[in-house]
């Protein structure tokens, strides 16, 4: 498996939600360095479960994006475990991590877990919603939390979430110029491939989610235009 901090391009499949056979195959073969399984709200062992089963009859590689602890299941490349850094509400920072740690941290293989720092820049999303974060913030800010995440929690990745809504460029370019070795995921309302190599030319990976639900040959579309651009040094 290509390393998940070597991607360039992923899908995200909610569990919540239903993409039928041919459709996940194509989605699956479609050359994506990988799929990620995750959403807000409606995650349970029991889709979580019924999804991965069906993407691993393909030789994709898959992670979990943890949001609800009882879905946590082996059979996962690894897991990607979000911390808001704009939120004062520490249950999301820390809270929730530091219970399912206490319950999982004898189980746990460290080296399957990869910690996301999150900046989530859409006010109307439900991720924004449930977990209080200020998506107000100007682009000082963003690059303030970039720094915290690379200098002083040493994150491997600090996700620009824009969930829902096409996020500002600008501001991709310039987390981007701040950050070393954290690597810069950008997500959110790509609807094409034009808007996906925009985005690739600053951020390290480009995660298509809901484009797959509404307009799936233009998802497919973005895999061919993040490979081809390069990101900008
Ligand atoms: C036995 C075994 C396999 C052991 C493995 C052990 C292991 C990996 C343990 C992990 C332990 C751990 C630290 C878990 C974390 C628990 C947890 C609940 C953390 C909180 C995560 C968090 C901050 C969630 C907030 C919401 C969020 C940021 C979600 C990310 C997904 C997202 C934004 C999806 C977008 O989709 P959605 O919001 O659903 O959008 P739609 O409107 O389109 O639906
Ligand atoms: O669903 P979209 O808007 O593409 O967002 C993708 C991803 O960033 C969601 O966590
Ligand atoms: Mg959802």
């Amino acid at each position: 498996m290509k390393d998940f901090l070597e991607w360039r391009h992923a899908f995200k499949l909610d569990p919540a939600k239903k993409l039928d056979d041919e459709a996940l195959e194509r989605v699956c073969e479609s050359g994506t360095d990988g799929i990620i399984v995750g959403g807000t709200d409606g995650v349970t062992l029991d889709n979580v479960l019924a999804i991965l089963m069906r993407i691993r009859r393909f030789s994709v590689p898959v992670m979990l994006e943890v949001s609800e602890p009882d879905a946590i299941t082996p059979g996962f490349d690894g897991f990607l475990i979000p911390s808001v850094l704009n939120t004062d509400d520490a249950r999301w920072i820390k809270g929730h991590q530091h219970a399912a740690i206490r319950e999982f941290g004898e189980l746990m293989d460290f080296e399957e877990v990869i910690p996301e720092g999150y900046v989530i820049l859409n006010p109307d999303c439900k991720a924004a919603k449930l977990t209080g974060a200020d998506a107000g913030i100007d682009e000082e800010d963003v690059l303030a939390y970039a720094r915290m995440a690379e200098h002083f929690f040493r994150l491997p990745v600090l996700y620009l979430e824009y969930s829902g809504t096409y996020g500002g460029p600008e501001t991709v370019r310039a987390a981007s110029r701040v950050l070393d070795r954290t690597r810069l995921v950008y997500g959110g309302g790509i609807r094409g491939p034009e808007q996906a190599a925009e985005m690739a030319r600053f951020a390290d990976l480009i995660i298509v989610g809901n484009a797959l639900y509404h307009n799936l040959p233009a998802a497919l579309k973005t895999v061919r235009a993040v490979k081809e651009t390069d990101k900008m040094a």
